[in-house]
């Protein structure tokens, strides 16, 4: 039968009366989903589906990542670094996928964005929410960023919540001390509101914790040298969104100010200096040395 026409048969035990059970579209939500795209060109741009998607599935990714975040630094308080560094190991995944989407939104060409650009008016991804939680849970706090969010209250309030919340960074560098590591003490009373500046006195911390790694087989040790190079790609995952991001904006919109009201590349280019782990960084030019 299927060969003859090329057809699959519906089994017999195929639900397919789904009245009075739950279904795909009810489990998943999709008639909010996928009623949630309103481009607002007038005359509607082809192109703008685009973006508007592109835009959504990054922040349904987002989503996840601020969820695998919080359990990671949970699970770190309760010094479960095997279950936080699960959690780690999820969150690059999706780094990976979003930093590769944007080849595409990378086929809209500059002469197609300029068509709907207008519309956009001062909309910006610098007022993402989501985006700027993660942010602050990797460590690069900014109070003043809330500023942009008091239109909106609920976003408002999970940022300053997040803003006194202790970092991924904290919370790993207070369970490296509870396991026993020389952490510095004004590192783990530091004000987590305040973004991590780099401390010399940890990289000594880092290296005794790189160097013993290949020497003993200490299990606290080697999962401490593993969750900082977890930590590290991390960071380097991080910076490959920034750059792929500040691509596309250049290829996009060139040297334009930016519809959020910034300099546009210039700004975006200046986030490419930040750091959020930068003694793991710093160890690596002491290693062997
Ligand atoms: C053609 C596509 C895009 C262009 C031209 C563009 C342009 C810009 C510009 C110029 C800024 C600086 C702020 C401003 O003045 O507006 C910015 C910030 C930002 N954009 Fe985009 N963007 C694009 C796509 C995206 C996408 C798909 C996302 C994913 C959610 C995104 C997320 C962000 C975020 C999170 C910021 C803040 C970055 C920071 O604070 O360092 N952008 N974008
Ligand atoms: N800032 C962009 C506009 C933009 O990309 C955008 C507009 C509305 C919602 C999200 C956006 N994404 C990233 O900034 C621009 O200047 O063209």
């Amino acid at each position: 039968m299927a060969v003859e026409h090329n057809t699959r048969e519906i089994e017999e035990g195929v639900v397919t009366d789904l009245r009075e059970r739950m279904s795909y579209g009810s489990y998943l939500g999709l008639d909010t989903l996928l009623a949630s795209q309103h481009p607002v060109s007038d005359p509607e741009h082809h192109d703008e589906l685009l973006f508007i998607i592109q835009h959504q599935t990054t922040e349904l990714w987002l989503k996840l990542v601020i969820h695998e975040l919080d359990d990671a630094r949970t699970l770190l308080a309760a010094d479960d670094l095997g279950a936080a560094l699960k959690r780690i190991a999820r969150v690059k995944h999706i780094q990976e996928v979003l930093t590769q989407q944007w080849s595409v939104l990378a086929t809209l060409t500059p002469t197609e964005y300029a068509q709907f650009r207008g519309s956009l008016a001062s909309a910006s991804g610098f007022q993402s929410a989501q985006y700027r939680q993660v942010e602050f849970a990797l460590g690069n706090k900014h109070e003043q960023m809330l500023k942009v969010f008091e239109a909106s209250p609920a976003e408002h309030a999970a940022l300053e919540a997040e803003l006194h919340r202790p970092s991924l960074y904290d919370e790993f560098l207070r369970h490296l001390a509870r396991a026993g590591h020389a952490v510095p003490t004004e590192i783990l009373e530091r004000d987590v509101t305040k973004a991590h500046v780099y401390n010399e006195a940890l990289v000594p911390v880092l290296q005794a914790i790189y160097e013993s790694a290949g020497e003993q087989t200490d299990a606290v040790h080697w999962r401490a040298y593993e969750a900082c190079e977890e930590l590290v790609d991390l960071e380097d995952n991080f910076q490959f969104w920034r750059f792929r991001h500040l691509r596309t904006v250049t290829r996009t919109i060139g040297m334009k100010r930016g519809t959020g009201g910034s300099s546009g590349v210039g700004f975006l280019q200046r986030a490419l200096e930040l750091t959020f782990f930068p003694e793991l960084y710093a160890v690596r030019t002491r290693i062997g040395a």
